[in-house]
């Protein structure tokens, strides 16, 4: 399937259609454009909005943002893409929202594309049968001046549901046992196709709740074929083709899918009669139980490492095992995030409220908050009287953003609080350094709102009376919509900029890496995830220096006094270490943010070496002149032995060695990709280099004009027509 929609211009250049950015991932990248004096090769195919740092309190001016850290974020926004005239949804334009929401509801995301984002949870796009993955500030750098991206080709891995979900189970259920099943790696190298009758049934909004959360099972890009419903909840969405281009398109779409017969490097297959009401129990989202089950015993797990995380795990969301599910008490419930704060996720929320009946109420003691996806989606809850069904029942019904989901505005969950969320991570500080989440489904997190506890949805049954009324899309008009639609996609007019003496672009440049010679510090925990590595708060920055501090915040210091605490890279010899040994696999799963391998630079590691890597970050690495190195978990294991016991390590990347004394099979050889090892050996402008290729990128470009006219925004039409776009207005 895969290789039906990644269109290569070279190589290994994937030519990305469409791109998404918000305001956490890319001041840096505007930077280094502006410090190379380049432009941004294709603005009308390019869409930005504020998302994570805006308050969800009130809405108004970016200048209104308290917090000075976010607000310089916000405002870095609206700078860029004024200076690279790029369509904007800033903080006052009602199309505002996370940038994974806002995509396929204006019909940006469309069947047959490459859609990048430097966020992980692009996997959502992918619902649409588009190829569409997360990526670091750096690669977003490379989009915006080149329009492609250095790819590897992908394993593919398909995964089959069929049956009928049972009554109750919902596709956050679905995906979280997707998760259970084949681990929070499984999906490691993968891009996932989901198939089968459960997925053919699911609506649209349903398809991009799984296809999010697939990179919470270690894969970058998970992707359904696209079918009538994808069509018909493209149908009339503002950037979707119209007219002779809309059936040219749709006949296209159709073609979308994966040969009979066809082979995956990997076939999972489920039964949806296995799949229960479920919800998360530990820190990693593979961590589900039945919400009618027990808090599970870690001496029960029969791998090891596994052993050890849900014992790390119990400890930090301080549950005992054999605890029942439904009776743990929860302070908070989060309803939105990416994954579910869309219309049909707050009809499901309501819908156990009116379940509840007139007096329902939030349980004493619960902070309750519906946090809608967008502010599209928040006017239409309003027109169909959701927001009074949760207002009544005492939910605080917010503004749009991500909100709790990372907490990098003010809604934080405070240290030692527990909280129900629809978000995708129960990342250890995920929601608020020391906070607990507890993944669930819309309704299951209604529940738990109502109960004070987490609690089985079934319970509340909603007779037809109480039936919500779901109502067609609003159109703009009844949206109160005012702003200008038609100048979606219109700039066109790049500004190219002086490069700047002196100054750094991609973050690598410059950088080399022959041999590295060193301290090597053991860290012995499994899924080592981005947020842990550096957490939200070291993110609200427009520079990418001065991050050692941010690095392993939490494990470092005491959540509630800040007092340093003994960590392995505080202590001697480990404090000048320039290499890590991890023993657990799935290194830097997660988060896109490239702020991890930032910060990790920033300390003086520059190698890694681990069982796997979460593949957005093994790329961030890459791209910062650092080596992440993959051996067998034994190798790791005896490596971290050799790290424990302070033995100086000899990385050799010439002859891809590495030597730790006299030990006993040493050297130890390791593979790696030999153009990233050229990249590394020579240090390397990506970007220059994929400019050379200019010409076949615009013969690439002069193709898609032909068989997908669609995918040109108006902007460039009308500037390849010759005529002027510049007379649009500036909606922000
Ligand atoms: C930017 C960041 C906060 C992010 O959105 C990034 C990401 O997931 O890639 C996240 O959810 O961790
Ligand atoms: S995962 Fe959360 S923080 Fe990241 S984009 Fe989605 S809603 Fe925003």
């Amino acid at each position: 399937m895969t290789s039906t929609y990644s269109t290569l211009t070279g190589k290994s250049r994937t030519s990305c259609c469409t791109h998404l950015i918000h305001e956490v991932c890319t001041p840096q990248a505007f930077d280094g454009l502006r410090a190379a004096g380049r432009s941004v090769r294709r603005p009308d195919c390019t869409l930005a909005t504020v998302d994570h740092n805006v308050p969800t309190a009130h809405r108004g001016k970016t200048a209104l943002i308290v917090d000075p850290e976010s607000r310089a974020q916000c405002e870095a926004m609206d700078r860029n893409v004024r200076e690279f005239g790029i369509s904007y949804f800033g903080l006052q334009d009602a199309r505002q929202g996370i940038v994974h929401v806002v995509g396929p509801e204006q019909g940006f995301t469309l069947p047959g594309i490459t859609c990048v984002c430097g966020d992980s949870h692009t996997s959502t796009h992918g619902a649409f049968g588009a190829l569409a993955f997360g990526i670091g500030t750096s690669e977003v750098e490379h989009v915006l001046a080149t329009q492609t991206l250095m790819q590897k080709k992908s394993k593919n891995m398909r995964i089959t549901i069929d049956g009928t979900l049972p009554e109750g189970v919902d596709s956050k259920d679905l995906v979280l046992h997707i998760i259970s099943v084949i681990g929070a790696s499984g999906g490691n190298g993968c891009v996932i196709e989901y198939a089968g009758s459960v997925i053919r049934g699911l609506s649209m909004e349903a398809r991009m709740s799984v296809c999010n959360m697939s990179i919470e099972a270690g894969s970058r890009s998970g992707m359904i074929a696209p079918d009538d419903t994808t069509f018909s909840y493209l149908r009339n969405r503002h950037l979707a083709p119209k007219g002779q281009e809309w059936d040219r398109a749709v006949a296209y779409w159709r073609t979308l899918k994966s040969d009979e017969g066809v082979k995956f490097d990997v076939e999972v297959h489920i039964s949806a009669s296995d799949i229960v009401p479920v919800v998360t129990w530990g820190t990693s989202p593979q961590d589900v139980v039945p919400i009618t089950g027990t808090v599970p015993n870690p001496a029960t797990f029969s791998d090891p490492d596994r052993r050890k995380a849900a014992k790390r795990a119990l400890q930090y969301m301080d549950l005992v095992p054999g605890t029942r599910m439904a009776s743990i008490r929860v302070d908070n419930v989060f309803i939105g995030s990416c994954t579910n704060g869309r219309i049909e996720d707050l009809r499901a929320a309501a819908n156990i409220v009116r379940a509840a009946g007139a007096d329902a109420a939030v349980a004493a003691g619960v902070r309750a908050m519906v946090v809608p996806g967008s502010s599209l989606v928040k006017r239409q809850a309003e027109a169909e009287g959701l927001d009074a069904v949760f207002r009544r029942a005492g939910f605080d019904w917010r503004e749009a953003g991500c909100s709790m989901c990372v907490g990098m505005n003010e809604d934080q969950l405070g240290p030692g609080k527990r909280c129900a969320s629809t978000s995708n991570r129960n990342f250890e500080g995920r929601q608020g350094a020391g906070g607990r989440t507890h993944l669930m489904s819309p309704s299951m997190a209604a529940a738990a709102a109502l109960r004070g506890t987490l609690t089985d949805a079934r319970q509340f049954r909603l007779s037809s009376s109480q039936a919500a009324v779901a109502i067609e899309p609003l159109t703009p008009e009844q949206l109160g919509v005012t702003l200008a639609l038609s100048d979606v996609r219109s700039r066109t007019s790049p500004v190219i900029h002086q490069p700047a003496a002196q100054a750094p672009t991609s973050s690598a440049l410059g950088k080399v890496l022959r041999v590295l010679k060193g301290i090597a510090a053991p860290i012995y925990i499994e899924n080592v995830d981005t947020d842990m590595i550096i957490p939200k708060q070291f993110l609200k920055t427009i520079s990418r220096t001065g991050m050692a501090r941010g690095l392993f915040y939490n494990l470092r210091n005491d959540v509630n006094s800040g007092a340093a605490v003994d960590f392995i890279l505080d202590m001697a010899p480990y404090d000048k270490a320039v290499i890590l040994v991890s023993t657990g696999k799935n290194f830097g799963c997660g988060s896109s943010r490239e702020h991890a391998a930032w910060s990790l630079e920033d300390f003086g590691i520059r190698c890694i070496i681990a069982p796997s890597f979460g593949d957005i970050f093994r790329n961030n690495c890459f791209q910062n002149c650092m080596l992440p190195i993959e051996l067998d978990v034994e190798t790791c294991r005896s490596l971290a032995q050799d790290a424990a016991a302070g033995i100086e390590f000899t990385v050799d990347l010439e002859s891809q060695e590495i030597n730790c004394g006299d030990r006993e099979g040493s050297p130890i050889q390791f593979t790696i990709d030999s153009f990233r090892r050229n990249c590394l050996l020579n240090g390397y402008d990506n970007i220059a280099a994929t400019m050379q290729h200019a010409e076949s990128i615009a013969e690439f470009e002069r193709q898609r004009t032909t068989n997908w006219p669609w995918l040109d925004g108006v902007g460039y039409k009308s500037q390849k027509e010759g005529k002027s776009s510049g007379n649009h207005s500036m909606d922000w």
